[in-house]
């Protein structure tokens, strides 16, 4: 008989993070809002259906994608950290691995810093984070995403990706970022197999044990296509939801989704039959 995980206290606050992919290859929408005014004008309609936060990405980290040069990815994202600085009304994200990108979009208006590298990127990432006001999401991968879905093997992958997450969190302090200032996310299809994906969102209280809150990004992965039929990316609506209820039960504080005002609905539901 499994233990369903209920939410800690009143059924705990949860925030929605909306994707903004500024890319013309990303896995799920790639080209969809390559152009400025139209990533602009996605990150509106997602803040209309509810998302908390916005999360604004110029590079590709999908399982095989090339990296972007540093020009270009500011290119692709600056203009619209700008306008949805001066628009959103919500917190902006910058989703880079370059410190020097990162640097831009905070002074252009970004608050939160989501490096899927946990800051191992480039040599100054520590350093670049300790002089930035913002914060900062610490997120496991194993591997470059050119190569990350090989074949990666884990021991006990929850414990292996809490204690990565740890020493990222000790490296933090030691560089004199706050602890309050991170946030820590297990890297969903980031150097993982659909089990390691499955674990990891059985076993995201451990994550939380970290005292730190926990992003989880499982939106429209390919995990889910491979425990049903193996459509598209934007067929995994079902599949993104169930998974993020189960991560919310399990001790997620922020969702990274496509769907917002699905994920929105899901979650009122399922916070009103905790209630119940
Ligand atoms: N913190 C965090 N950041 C992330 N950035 C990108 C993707 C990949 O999803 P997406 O942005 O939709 O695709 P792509 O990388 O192809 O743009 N997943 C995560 C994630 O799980 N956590």
């Amino acid at each position: 008989m499994t233990t369903i995980r209920h939410p800690p206290s009143a059924v705990r606050p949860v925030r929605i993070m909306g994707i903004v992919n500024v890319t013309p290859d990303s896995f799920s929408d790639g080209g969809r809002y390559f152009d400025a005014q139209a990533a602009i004008a996605h990150g509106l309609k997602l803040v209309e259906e509810g998302a908390d936060i916005l999360d604004i990405g110029g590079e590709s980290t999908r399982p095989g994608a090339e990296p972007v040069e540093e020009a270009e990815e500011r290119a692709r994202v600056l203009p619209v950290i700008e306008a949805l600085a001066a628009r959103a009304g919500v917190p902006l994200s910058i989703d880079t691995r370059k410190p020097a990108v990162a640097r831009a979009a905070v002074k252009a208006g970004a608050a939160i810093w989501n490096d899927v590298s946990a800051l191992t990127y480039a040599p100054d990432s520590l350093e670049t984070a300790a002089a930035l006001d913002c914060r900062i999401v610490l997120m496991h991968a194993q591997g470059d995403p050119r190569i990350m879905q090989n074949n990666p093997r884990y021991d006990d992958v929850v414990g292996e990706v809490r204690a990565f997450l740890e020493a990222r969190i000790e490296a933090c302090l030691a560089a004199g970022i706050d602890r309050a200032r991170l946030i820590v996310d297990p890297g969903i299809g980031f150097g993982k197999t659909v089990a390691h994906n499955l674990a990891l969102i059985a076993g995201l209280d451990r994550i939380a044990g970290l005292g730190r809150p926990v992003l989880l990004g499982v939106s429209r992965k390919r995990f889910i296509a491979a425990l049903d039929r193996d459509g598209p990316a934007d067929a995994r609506l079902g599949g993104s939801l169930a998974a993020a209820l189960e991560g919310w039960r399990r001790g997620a504080a922020i969702l990274r989704v496509h769907d917002v005002a699905a994920t929105r609905q899901a979650l009122a539901v399922a916070r009103a039959l905790f209630q119940a």
